[in-house]
């Protein structure tokens, strides 16, 4: 009985509880794999996906939480705008395609850009690690690769993603 009425008083409560609206951001080199995270987010397929010209903006509903996310064009020519999101993010995503090592320089070079500029500090960080299957990238740890100073004050966390990649 006793148990009965506590779920009863927690239910009361998660129903009770007001809905949060969280905004996140999602950055990284063109052609990282953001909008395709994004589309298997939401359920959809990653594939033929076009370039992000600008941004577009996601709303999502994840349990009591209304999620936007402000999915950036990556292109070098765009990433100017990526700072005019900062200050609404609760927390970015970071997309490395860690198959594409030519790229790791630039990749290293923008990440810690983003992570060093004032709006983005103590923000939670989530850098999604993405790999080809087809090559022979073996799993790299990105985040070491990167200047570690600018992430100490941030929340942070790494995830990886295999890209499934359609047999020919
Ligand atoms: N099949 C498959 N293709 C993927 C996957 N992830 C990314 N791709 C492809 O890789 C290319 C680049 O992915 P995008 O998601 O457009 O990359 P982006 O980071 O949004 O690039 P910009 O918008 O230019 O900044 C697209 O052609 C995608 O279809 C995946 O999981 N599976
Ligand atoms: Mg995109």
């Amino acid at each position: 009985m006793f148990s009965l009425m506590a779920n009863c008083c927690n239910w009361l409560k998660r129903w009770r509880e007001p809905v949060r609206k969280v905004t996140l951001v999602i950055v990284g080199l063109d052609n990282a794999g953001k909008t395709a995270t994004v589309k298997g987010i939401q359920g959809e397929s990653p594939e033929d996906v076009a370039p992000t010209v600008g941004f577009s903006k996601i709303d999502l509903k994840q349990g009591r939480f209304e999620v936007t996310i402000f999915d950036l064009g990556g292109g070098k020519r765009i990433r100017g705008i990526w700072k005019n999101y900062y200050a609404e993010a609760y927390g970015i995503i970071f997309v490395v395609d860690s198959s594409d090592t030519e790229r790791m320089e630039e990749t290293k070079e923008t990440m810690t850009e983003v992570l060093r500029h004032p709006r983005i500090s103590g923000k939670p960080i989530l850098v999604e690690q993405r790999e080809r299957k087809e090559t022979e990238f073996g799993g790299r740890s990105i985040p070491n690769e990167v200047d570690s100073e600018p992430i100490s004050s941030n929340p942070f966390q790494p995830i990886s993603t295999v890209i499934t990649e359609k047999k020919q």
